[in-house]
């Protein structure tokens, strides 16, 4: 299939949603949409420089695909989904070409508002942080929103985030910010964990497939169980704990490591490296320079 059979559907109607960038983010984002009913496949364009990607977008989810940025964001609702790196080409193009009342959703790590709305030339943009949990409707999504915003507007983004999974509408950007070092990377963290966890029960001479299973179920029945109870996880920590045994000298050794420390440097190095990609030079880089 060539890349203008692939593309051939675009429709000639507005689209309700569009994305410029079709890459994982994206991905989980179109799933979520679709899985929750609230656009329909052929209403949603996907502006994607990748040939292979486009036709991965239209054979897995039915949306229509196009390697024209501008016909995309064309649509009532325009979601950035490219890397902090290829935001400079995208600002560069979209310029001044969005409709007066297009919603712009960016969730690009350390892009700002000022920076989308100076470099876009357009007041109604809402900058978000969702994650990859996405895929199954369960991001937990911070978002801020331009002074532009009519409420309707709002509320068209609430139920488009919303459809992600929990979303929090937080004041100041610099909570999304933060968002961007713990909820953002949280997915790859946890699986982190989860790989290491398991490779800890092999060593100790477990099968895999049970050294996954101990550890898997283990961490669902875990949130479940402070879902569900409400209580704190220190509560629930000290219910596992007991005085003299077992569990007691697991965790010395996470605390005479220092891991509490480790982790909250884990979450600062994601934090200023997310304000630092919202720094790099506008103006698309030379191949190789991408930081
Ligand atoms: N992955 C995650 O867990 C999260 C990511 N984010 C943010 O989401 C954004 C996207 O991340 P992710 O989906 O992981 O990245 P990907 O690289 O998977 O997706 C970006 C896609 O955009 C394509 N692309 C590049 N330039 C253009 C262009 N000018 N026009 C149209 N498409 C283009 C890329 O093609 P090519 O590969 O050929 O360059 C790629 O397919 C990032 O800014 C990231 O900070 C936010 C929350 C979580
Ligand atoms: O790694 C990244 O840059 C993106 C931002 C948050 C999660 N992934």
């Amino acid at each position: 299939m060539t890349a203008d059979s692939i593309d051939a559907a675009v429709p000639s109607r507005r689209p309700a949603l569009g994305f410029i960038g079709g890459g994982v983010m994206a991905e989980a984002l179109i799933g979520a949409v679709i899985g929750s009913c609230l656009a329909a496949p052929g209403a949603i364009l996907v502006g994607e420089v990748d040939e292979d990607r486009r036709r991965v977008l239209r054979e897995q989810h039915g949306v229509e695909v196009t390697a024209d940025n501008l016909a995309a964001a064309a649509a009532e609702l325009v979601v950035l989904a490219v890397k902090p790196q290829q935001l400079g080409a995208v600002l560069q193009q979209l310029r001044g070409q969005l409709r007066e009342d297009t919603i712009v959703v960016s969730i690009i790590a350390g892009a700002r508002l000022q920076t989308l709305c100076e470099g876009l030339e357009h007041p109604l943009v809402v900058r978000a942080m969702p994650n990859t949990p996405a895929r199954v409707r369960k991001a937990a999504t911070f978002w801020s929103a331009s002074a532009g915003l009519s409420k309707p507007a709002l509320l068209r983004v609430r139920s488009l985030l919303g459809a992600f999974g929990t979303e929090l509408e937080v004041a100041d950007e610099a909570g999304v910010e933060m968002a961007t070092g713990l909820a953002g990377p949280m997915p790859a963290f946890v699986f982190f964990l989860i790989e290491a966890f398991i490779d800890a029960g092999v060593a100790l001479g477990l099968p895999r497939e049970q050294a996954t299973l101990a550890t898997v179920e283990s961490m669902r029945g875990s949130l479940e169980l402070l879902h569900r109870t409400q209580e704190s996880p220190e509560a629930l920590r000290k219910q596992v704990t007991s005085p003299g045994g077992a569990t007691l000298a697991g965790l010395r050794v996470f605390e005479s490591a220092g891991v509490r420390e480790t982790m909250g440097a884990a979450v600062r190095a994601v934090h200023a490296r997310a304000q630092e990609l919202g720094r790099l030079p506008l103006a698309p880089l030379e191949p190789g320079k991408e930081g």
